[in-house]
């Protein structure tokens, strides 16, 4: 599927990483490195403005290497692109580790996963159909 792209980065397109990767990592663009301090979040730009089909997202999501490594996360994990989006990628990190962290630019800070969705209509209603579960969440199978 071919997605409308502009790239104003300074980086070439965000990529696959390997054959069967659902995530293209997406590279901070930056001026000169940002730092985030210890629970400090910031908003990175990409310099990547896209156009996706109707009933299509993007989702951005964090990298698990940098999550593991240094805490490093999507704070509105997934973020949502929506289809009538036409302003700039931005990635909403936020630092949860103790230690500060420098974002270089062409660093790549997380990944989008393209997605289709539906919209839906609301259908009001008085009862809902009985299962087994019913009302039960929240651990309510317990442990093990
Ligand atoms: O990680 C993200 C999340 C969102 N966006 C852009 C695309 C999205 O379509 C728009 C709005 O996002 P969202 O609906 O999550 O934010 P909001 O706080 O509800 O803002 P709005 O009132 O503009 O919808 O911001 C990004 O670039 N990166
Ligand atoms: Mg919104």
């Amino acid at each position: 599927m071919k997605i409308k792209v502009i790239n104003r980065s300074q980086h070439s397109l965000p990529e696959y990483q390997t054959a069967l990767s659902a995530g293209l990592d997406l590279r901070a663009n930056l001026e000169e490195p940002v730092t985030l301090g210890s629970l400090e979040r910031k908003l990175i730009g990409t310099g990547l403005f896209i156009e996706l089909p109707e009933g299509y997202e993007a989702q951005i999501r964090p990298r698990s290497g940098l999550a593991f490594k240094y805490g490093l996360t999507v704070l509105n994990s997934p973020g949502t692109v929506d289809a009538d989006y036409r302003g700039e990628i931005k990635v909403l990190l936020v630092n949860l580790s103790t230690q500060a962290f420098t974002v270089e630019n062409g660093e790549r800070i997380a990944q989008m996963v393209i997605a289709k969705h539906e919209q839906i209509e609301w259908l009001p209603s008085e009862s809902l159909t009985d299962t087994e579960r019913g009302a039960g969440g929240y651990g309510s199978t317990g442990k093990k």
